[in-house]
């Protein structure tokens, strides 16, 4: 696990930012797993920038959304589909056909699944997996937890995700109790991983991955058993470590 400290939240942008656009630029088919959250907010903004000024090229790139909230529609404002397309996918030249979303509205939640999964080996894998971080340490919507599902699946959310993720609803109630997500096998299987992180309401999470013990209890700590992953933090976020 390589770690690289940076200033403030706009550094950290600008450094993921590049790191994914050189990833782009060798390989412009390259498939990637996206997270949502505030994290990854200005890494899009300064892609969206790269495209913009330097004509980054994303018609060949992939994209499949991490996790979604079940029960919300596409349109709903909060869903996962449509914080991407506003946030990402319709700011640059990515074509639909290459972004892939799961439906947290499917009737067969099962079944949705297993089709996410088959599209990501339809397409090679992931070369990318770019991954915020709870403050649990969940990863993807993979909550902590005895027993992790390699593949993707339908969880809970955990309380204090729920907590969290209200700032984005009108009240904790609005917050949807379930998701589909990416399982940890899903994300491992991927090329390379590049995990971001910023503020200190992270650095405990970031001090518990980097105590370097893993249990399914953080499932972040699980990144430690991939050979390539980079974890990008800024300096609030680093302060324990
Ligand atoms: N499912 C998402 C994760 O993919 C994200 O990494 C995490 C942190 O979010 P934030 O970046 O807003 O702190 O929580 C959300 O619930």
């Amino acid at each position: 696990m390589r770690v690289e400290i940076v200033k403030d939240y706009g550094k950290l942008s600008r450094k993921a930012a590049r790191f994914v656009s050189g990833l782009i630029e060798m390989n412009p088919q390259a498939a990637l797993g996206l997270p949502t959250g505030s994290t990854p907010l200005g890494l899009y903004e300064e892609l969206v920038d790269i495209h913009e000024e330097y004509d980054l090229d994303f018609s060949y790139v992939k994209t499949f959304n991490l996790d979604e909230y079940i029960g919300l529609s596409r349109d709903h404002t909060r869903s996962y589909y449509n914080y991407l397309q506003e946030n990402f996918i319709q700011k640059v030249n990515l074509k639909s056909r290459n972004t892939y979303f799961i439906d947290g509205k499917a009737p067969d939640k099962k079944e949705e699944c297993n089709k996410y999964e088959e599209k990501i080996l339809q397409v090679g894998g992931l070369d990318l997996v770019i991954l915020g971080i709870g403050r649990n340490g969940h990863i993807g919507f993979n909550e902590p937890a005895e027993e992790l599902i390699a593949k993707t699946h339908q969880v809970e959310l955990a309380k204090e995700t729920i907590e969290a993720n209200s700032r984005f609803f009108e009240s904790k109630e609005e917050v949807p109790q379930g998701a589909l997500t990416m399982g940890v096998g899903t994300i491992l299987n991927a090329d390379q991983i590049l995990l971001i992180a910023n503020g200190n309401s992270k650095a405990a999470a970031i001090e518990r991955l980097f105590s370097g013990k893993i249990s399914t209890n953080f499932p972040a700590s699980l990144l430690h058993t991939h050979p390539a992953v980079t974890v990008m933090i800024d300096q609030e976020a680093a302060e324990r470590i």
